[in-house]
């Protein structure tokens, strides 16, 4: 329980309190919700693990027409799953209605790359997406309405995020990048059979793209060096290469390190 506001009134006392946050409903906005990552974070969203467990929700989730089916089927799995923080579900093809007073905004929706192209292949496609998502979120959401963006470019689709949502403070838009961060980490705990979370110092340097540099020369597991661990150069090559070269979809690597 925490105490929102206080005010002395002529020998009166008034004292809001709370419970956490949770007497507020929070509209999250979530694009592209019937697709592979949408369906699996609406879940999420609505038993609390993104918000906290005292925070109700309602859900507005935005997909495309050609969408629209499975979008609903989406919404009767909520629906079905009786999620006691879930206060509403909108489903709906229209960008105003998805983005008209929501707090929070998942933006995952967009044209994802197929095989053999690069993140900055789907930028013309995501990028008008972008602009018209940004200019309802702009009017219609609330003003100070955190956003997240997923879908890729997801550092550039921020990017026009922040520039045609003008009002939404800048420090409120972000976008997920820490994916070649944790694969790396990933491929390290399993050759090493540690735990992800005793791998340290990692680096990514570069962009979430074919520029990207998986760096692992500071790299620790307790107090000792992944190369000196590891004592393989020619796999902690390949293994970070493969780190690249999902960029590129370039899974041949799989079969080299398996032959190895
Ligand atoms: N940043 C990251 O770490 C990261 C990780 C994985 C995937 N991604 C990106 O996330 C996005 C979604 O991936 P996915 O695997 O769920 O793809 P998906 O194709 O399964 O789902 C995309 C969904 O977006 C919808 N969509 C398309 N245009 C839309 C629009 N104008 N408005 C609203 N919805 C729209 C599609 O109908 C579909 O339901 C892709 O751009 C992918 O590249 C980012
Ligand atoms: O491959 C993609 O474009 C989706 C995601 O960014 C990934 O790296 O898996």
């Amino acid at each position: 329980m925490k105490v929102r506001a206080c005010m002395y009134d002529g020998g009166k006392l008034h004292i809001k309190v709370i419970l956490g946050w949770g007497n507020f409903v929070t509209g999250v906005g979530a694009s592209g919700a019937s697709g592979q990552i949408g369906y699996a974070l609406v879940p999420m969203v609505a038993r609390g693990i993104m918000l906290g467990a005292d925070q109700p929700v309602i859900l507005h989730m935005l997909d495309i027409p050609p969408a629209a089916e499975a979008l609903n089927g989406v919404k009767m799995k909520l629906v079905d799953a009786a999620f006691p923080l879930l206060k509403g579900v909108v489903a709906t093809t229209d960008v105003v209605e998805a983005c008209t007073g929501v707090s929070v905004a998942v933006m995952v929706g967009g044209f994802p790359r197929k095989e053999g192209m690069e993140r900055k292949d789907v930028m013309s496609k995501n990028v008008s997406i972008y602009k018209a998502q940004a200019s309802a979120l702009e009017k219609y959401a609330s003003p100070n309405c955190k956003v997240l963006v997923v879908a890729n470019p997801a550092n550039t689709n921020a990017l026009i995020l922040k520039e045609f949502a003008p009002s939404i403070p800048e420090k409120n838009i972000t976008c997920l990048t820490r994916l070649d961060h944790n694969r790396a980490l990933g491929q390290i705990s399993e050759r090493l059979n540690v735990q992800v979370s005793g791998v340290k110092n990692v680096i990514i340097w570069g962009n979430h793209s074919f520029t990207q540099y998986p760096d692992v020369t500071h790299a620790t597991v307790g107090d000792k060096p992944v190369p000196e661990l590891v004592k393989d150069d020619a796999w902690l090559i390949l293994c970070l290469q493969l780190v690249v070269l999902v960029e590129l979809k370039l899974v041949v690597l799989v079969f080299v390190l398996e032959a190895d």
